[in-house]
């Protein structure tokens, strides 16, 4: 982590779980563990249902609300879909965008990411913008390709001013919730090689302040190997964002 030039930031992604009740619950028992972190920035996505609750309970706390999606039209007739305006009057501050999982089963491609990205940086947004190789790309060795491919599109348009509001999340997709996580090396390897296409992009200065979290698998035990990497900024986390013990226990292993 590189503290002098980037926030760090720990975001849970909690996917489709927790109901508005849990949500409370989960949260009022978060509160008095992070009240005293004053080291990262953290943040919990969560499933838009849970949005006014969640916004409600965190109210007083260092804790950030963020939508886990967002479609790119300000409005109409897209049935079951939520816009910026109405996350924004909810108090959402971050937004995933390009999620492994929407990519594979909601066929988000690298052009709706796009539109996505520069969406939400219109309206105020922070997005959690996330990139990542699968197992077979892995061993074909072509990752490099394409983790660059997907950051090159995603920001597409976006000025150098707005980039530095971006968050990049680095998670290959083998690494989600298989328990299999990528070592420190390899998540500071991808992580570097990101900063670099975002240098390439957006020059030194810009690169330097962009904050680049890895996600997959990580947990109250791998979390500080992972984080004391000079690339890897923070964390986006799933399983271990449900309970408020371990992701406290990764928010404290961010403190290094
Ligand atoms: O997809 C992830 C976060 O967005 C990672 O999920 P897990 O931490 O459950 O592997």
């Amino acid at each position: 982590m590189n503290r002098r030039y980037r926030k760090t930031i720990i975001a849970g992604n909690w996917k489709m779980n927790m109901t508005p009740s849990q949500a409370k619950a989960l949260i009022e028992e978060l509160k008095p563990l992070v009240s005293k972190v004053k080291w990262c920035e953290m943040v919990l996505c969560v499933p838009y249902v849970d949005i006014p609750t969640a916004v409600k309970a965190a109210k007083g706390s260092k804790i950030a609300i963020g939508a886990e999606n967002m479609h790119f039209e300000p409005k109409g007739a897209y049935t079951g879909e939520v816009s910026a305006d109405m996350l924004k009057e909810c108090g959402v501050k971050y937004v995933i965008i390009g999620h492994s999982e929407r990519r594979q089963y909601f066929a988000e491609t690298d052009e709706t990411v796009n539109k996505k990205v520069k969406v939400a940086l219109e309206n105020g947004f922070r997005p959690i913008v996330c990139v990542g190789e699968s197992l077979d790309e892995r061993e074909q060795d072509i990752w490099s390709e394409i983790v660059r491919k997907q950051v090159k599109c995603a920001m597409q348009g976006v000025s150098v001013d707005d980039v530095k509001k971006v968050v990049i999340a680095y998670e290959p997709i083998w690494a989600i919730g298989t328990g299999k996580t990528a070592t420190a090396d390899q998540a500071n390897e991808v992580c570097g090689a990101i900063r670099d296409c975002l240098r390439e992009l957006y020059g030194a200065r810009a690169a330097r302040a962009i904050t680049i979290q890895y996600g997959g698998s990580m947990n109250a035990k791998n979390a500080a190997e992972l984080l004391s990497k000079p690339d890897v900024d923070g964390g986006l986390i799933g399983g271990a964002s449900l309970k408020p013990n371990d992701f406290f226990a990764i928010i404290e292993a961010a403190n290094q």
